[in-house]
């Protein structure tokens, strides 16, 4: 099975080769697509665009019998700023499925900062005196003290989305 990943992000890569690992023969590659939405989705809906649109795009690719995409966002409701995740996966017949991920409470300074414009990544990157956090522990990494990575938060997302996969085809 070949599968085609809208990101060239190391831990969203990561986490499509971890939870590929029951599928032997799984060729994965990256490709760089666009997510269609802003560079920061800032509401639950666009996050789970952003990946819907990534998986289209990479399912296009070569001989990919599926694409991923996986899309990290913010919203904010009456209880304050949140870390969403979203995945999608598009196989050859156009058919999509879609997986919600994990949510977090963020500190609301943080979230304050990104509804004025500044991406998340980078507000990470300047608090933390660090570099990329986004493709390492991530700021659920951070926020979690550790326990839960960036990527092992996507692998949850793949093996929901493959899981409805087999489901459907009957694997
Ligand atoms: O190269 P791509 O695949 O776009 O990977 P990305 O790290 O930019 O990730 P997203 O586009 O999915 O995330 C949207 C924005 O939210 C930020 N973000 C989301 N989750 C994050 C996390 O856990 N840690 C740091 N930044 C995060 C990220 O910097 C982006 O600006
Ligand atoms: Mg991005």
């Amino acid at each position: 099975m070949q599968i085609a990943v809208g990101t060239l992000n190391k831990a969203k890569l990561e986490a499509v080769r971890k939870a590929m690992l029951v599928e032997q023969s799984a060729v994965i590659f990256p490709v760089d697509v666009p997510s269609g939405v802003s560079s920061q989705p800032f509401s639950d809906e666009e996050t789970m665009l952003g990946a819907v649109n990534r998986s289209k795009k990479a399912a296009e690719f070569g001989e990919a019998d599926a694409g991923i995409g996986l899309e990290g966002g913010i919203y904010e409701d009456s209880s304050g700023f949140y870390l969403t995740n979203w995945g999608a996966l598009t196989d050859k017949t156009g058919k999509v499925f879609t997986a919600g991920g994990a949510r977090i409470l963020l500190p609301y300074e943080i979230g304050l900062h990104v509804k004025k414009g500044v991406e998340l990544g980078i507000v990470m990157d300047s608090l933390f005196s660090a570099e990329n956090i986004r493709e390492k522990e991530g700021a659920v990494g951070i926020f979690t003290n550790g326990m839960v990575s960036r990527s092992e938060m996507f692998v949850h997302i793949v093996k929901l989305l493959m899981g409805q996969y087999y489901f459907h085809y009957n694997r």
